[in-house]
């Protein structure tokens, strides 16, 4: 079974191939680090040889309660934000049939979301919805204290026993957070609720192969036992013993830092199928926690190809050469559409007829690489074989282990985010919660 691969024959304009495998020392080195816990933020490495330490018994234990999920509730609530939401979402989403949730028929729960926002419409639509449906809720969150979880859990913990009681209620909470402390976790020991922990070794954004991401899969039905093996294969392929050359994430990490180098501040997360869209903001939110430090860092930013090619191309075909291109390209769909033939050919398409329709996407895909790379916009492709749960798996290893890589390369700590706490200060101090009374002081005089 042939893996992901990563091509940068189009960055090779730009950078050359020597330049960049200059860079296996110092990429070893970080590697060594990385193995070692001798680096910064070393105490946020559980991600490092998680797939290959996920035992059969706990994906047991999760699918068993996905299962209760499943024959229990019309709808499942996935409460959480950042990397307690976007894993799950990306993965969910890119499995997932697009007009499923709108078919009379389901065969399983439909799975939304909250936590991860503070919409007020937005909550109050969801409650709307709710109101008739049998409906669970996985409250999921690494401190158990984000506030924009911890509202949406209150609304929804309430609803939720209002209509189907407290005991059926216990039955269909799951809340996936810390071993010992949080609201999440006060909260669940008080009610009873199923538990699964975030270990305290995995960060957010690394953490969609714990409970946090493998239970809301679950719940939506698909493998989580084949995502699993392919971030375990990836874990091996990205791995010391592999050589840098034939090392994707190796190469990835030092052809993007080369990149920042050369003035590439921007790189492009681009894909060209409509699923991948969540996988984007998962992507985004784990190079952009990661790397987003100390005045520097790549700045992470995605688009949908060929959607967005009708909104932001031009900026990328002229705009400042600042950028660079990385595209997730799937080189098989999971079904086949051929463009008819059209007697009248009103529309002058039947050029096309008789073509798969992933013919013309993968023409458009070449197109834009051709014309983006001769305006000046280096391209690496990370080439999927298909859209599946393996290869999600083998996906989401490789960017998490390169991200690792990058960070050290460039010089910070990939593995904390002291910049979050700067807007939740300032919003407790304005909401007047307690303890923050000489910040909400400072902060109305500034006002
Ligand atoms: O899982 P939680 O503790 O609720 O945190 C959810 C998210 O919010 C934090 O502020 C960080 O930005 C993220 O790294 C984290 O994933």
């Amino acid at each position: 079974m042939k893996n992901i691969s990563l091509n940068i024959d189009k960055v090779a304009g730009f950078v050359s191939k020597e330049t960049i495998a200059a860079y296996e020392p110092q990429v070893k080195a970080c590697m060594e680090t990385l193995e070692n816990g001798t680096g910064k933020g070393n105490d946020f490495l559980g991600w490092l040889h998680l797939p290959s330490s996920i035992t059969a018994g706990h994906l047991a234990d999760l699918k068993a309660t996905a299962q209760v999920l499943r024959d229990n509730c019309e709808v499942v609530v996935v409460a959480g934000i950042g990397g307690s939401y976007l894993g799950a979402r990306a993965v969910i989403e890119a499995l997932s049939n697009s007009f499923q949730w709108l078919k009379a028929k389901q065969n399983g729960p439909v799975i939304v979301f909250a936590g991860h926002n503070i919409g007020e419409d937005y909550l109050f639509e969801l409650t709307e919805y709710l109101k008739d449906k049998k409906f669970g809720v996985i409250n999921i969150s690494k401190s158990g204290t984000t506030t924009e979880t911890a509202l949406a859990f209150r609304l929804l913990k309430k609803q939720c026993e209002d209509q189907l009681g407290k005991e059926m209620a216990k039955k269909v909470i799951v809340a996936v957070t810390d071993a010992k402390k949080g609201a999440a976790r006060v909260t669940a020991d008080k009610e009873g609720y199923k538990t699964f922990i975030i270990p305290d070794n995995v960060g957010g954004r690394f953490s969609v192969l714990t409970p946090v991401g493998l239970l809301p899969i679950a719940v939506a039905g698909f493998d989580i036992e084949k995502l699993v093996e392919g971030a375990r294969t990836m874990e091996t392929v990205c791995g010391p013993a592999t050589p840098f050359a034939e090392n994707p994430a190796a190469v990835y990490a030092a052809t993007r830092n080369e990149l920042y180098k050369d003035g590439k501040k921007i790189e492009i997360l681009v894909n060209f199928n409509p699923k991948l869209h969540y996988m984007n903001e998962w992507w985004k939110q784990l190079y952009g926690e990661s790397e987003g430090k100390d005045g520097k860092g790549i700045y992470p930013s995605a688009v949908d190809f060929s959607t967005d090619l009708h909104s932001m191309g031009q900026w990328i075909q002229e705009g400042e050469r600042t950028i660079f291109e990385t595209v997730i390209s799937i080189e098989k769909p999971e079904h086949t559409l051929q463009v008819p033939s059209d007697g009248e050919n009103l529309d002058g398409l039947n050029f096309l007829a008789g073509k798969r329709v992933d013919e013309v996407n993968k023409m458009a895909e070449l197109g834009t690489q051709l014309a983006h790379v001769d305006g000046g916009v280096p391209n690496m492709r990370l080439i999927v074989p298909e859209l599946n749960e393996y290869y999600l798996g083998e996906i989401i290893y490789f960017f998490e282990k390169a991200c690792g890589i990058s960070g050290y390369l460039l010089g910070v700590n990939p593995f904390n985010q002291p910049g979050v706490e700067a807007y939740k200060k300032n919003m407790f101090a304005l909401l007047n919660k307690p303890g923050y009374e000489e910040e909400s002081k400072a902060i109305q005089a500034r006002l």
